[in-house]
């Protein structure tokens, strides 16, 4: 597209250039409870790039969660913008742009493990072959083909997480939310889907938002985590990973030292002792309460 410039040639318009993933300026959350009002989000302003992935971590209450259900438009923000691809996030949710996978698993109870991984691709009308193939797929990846037939209330919470985590990736979304997915999960597992979602997102180039309490969770993952401050949750830092690109990184980083260095800068900054390499934020975290080394 193109606009007219004041001479009457024509230069690219602002639109022309390439969406971001998402975008946060200035939002604001403030919720009216029958005891008062309750400011989780001040002043938020994040642009996650296309294909990027981006960790929010910070303490019990800060607004991370409210934050990801602004960008899924299952809540709306008292001040500020949000855009989801350039468009608003109702837009976005009704266009189907993004996958979630939130804390509690959300499965349909009365559905079978794999017809609530399916569901997605049943509400678009895939074929049943293409859908019966993906879902077998998906199914294998989480480890829970031998539970196709089961019920969610016959599997553990952190077997019901996995459920939920195929089928947020169910259309190989562009974005995907994802708020603790792996936080009831045994470590072992935990760790295989790291590696997995990595190569998924490789594979798909989606981008994610993804909340966690783990801080080596969240440098593992991450090309980009955001610490956050108490309430009323601001950013106080976001600290790019200086490691390899996150489509090349594998287990052994788990066991390199500049893993252990990105550790200690988002722990720093955590605990508010920190502003090396941040970009972004201003305010300073005076406790790492609820957050997790490990
Ligand atoms: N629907 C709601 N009504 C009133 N207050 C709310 C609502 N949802 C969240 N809050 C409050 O907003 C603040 C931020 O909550 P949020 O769940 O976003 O934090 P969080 O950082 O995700 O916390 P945690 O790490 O414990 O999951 C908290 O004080 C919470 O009590």
């Amino acid at each position: 597209m193109t606009t007219p410039d004041t001479a009457g040639s024509t230069t690219p318009a602002p639109e022309a250039a390439a969406p971001t993933a998402v975008q946060a300026t200035n939002v604001e959350k403030v919720f009216s409870t029958s005891s008062g009002q309750v400011h989780a989000l001040s002043d938020v302003s994040l642009t996650v790039a296309p294909g990027e992935f981006v960790s929010l971590i910070g303490p019990s209450g800060c607004g991370k969660s409210t934050l990801m259900r602004l960008i899924a438009d299952l809540e709306a923000p008292t001040g500020g913008q949000l855009s989801v691809f350039g468009k608003s996030p109702d837009r976005a949710r009704r266009d189907q742009d993004y996958g979630i996978a939130f804390q509690k698993a959300g499965l349909l109870p009365w559905r079978t493990v794999a017809d609530n991984v399916g569901l997605p691709l049943q509400l678009h009308k895939s074929s049943t072959a293409d859908r019966k193939a993906r879902v077998a797929e998906l199914l294998e990846m989480v480890g829970l083909a031998d539970f196709a037939d089961r019920h969610p209330d016959q599997l553990s919470g952190g077997m019901q997480q996995r459920v939920a985590i195929a089928r947020s990736l169910a259309e190989k979304p562009r974005l995907l939310l994802m708020d603790e997915p792996f936080g009831a999960l045994d470590e072992m597992t935990r760790e295989r889907m790291q590696t997995e979602l990595l190569r998924i997102c490789a594979e798909t180039s989606a981008t994610v938002v993804f909340v966690t309490h783990s801080i080596p969770e969240a440098v593992y993952l991450s090309d980009r985590v955001v610490v956050m401050s108490p309430r009323p949750g601001r950013i106080a830092e976001v600290i790019d990973m200086k490691l390899q690109s996150t489509d090349e990184r594998t287990d052994e980083l788990r066991e390199d030292t500049s893993y252990f260095d990105m550790i200690t800068a988002v722990r720093e900054s955590l605990h508010g002792r920190s502003g090396q390499g941040g970009t972004q934020g201003s305010g300073r975290t005076s406790t790492g309460h609820g957050v997790e080394n490990r």
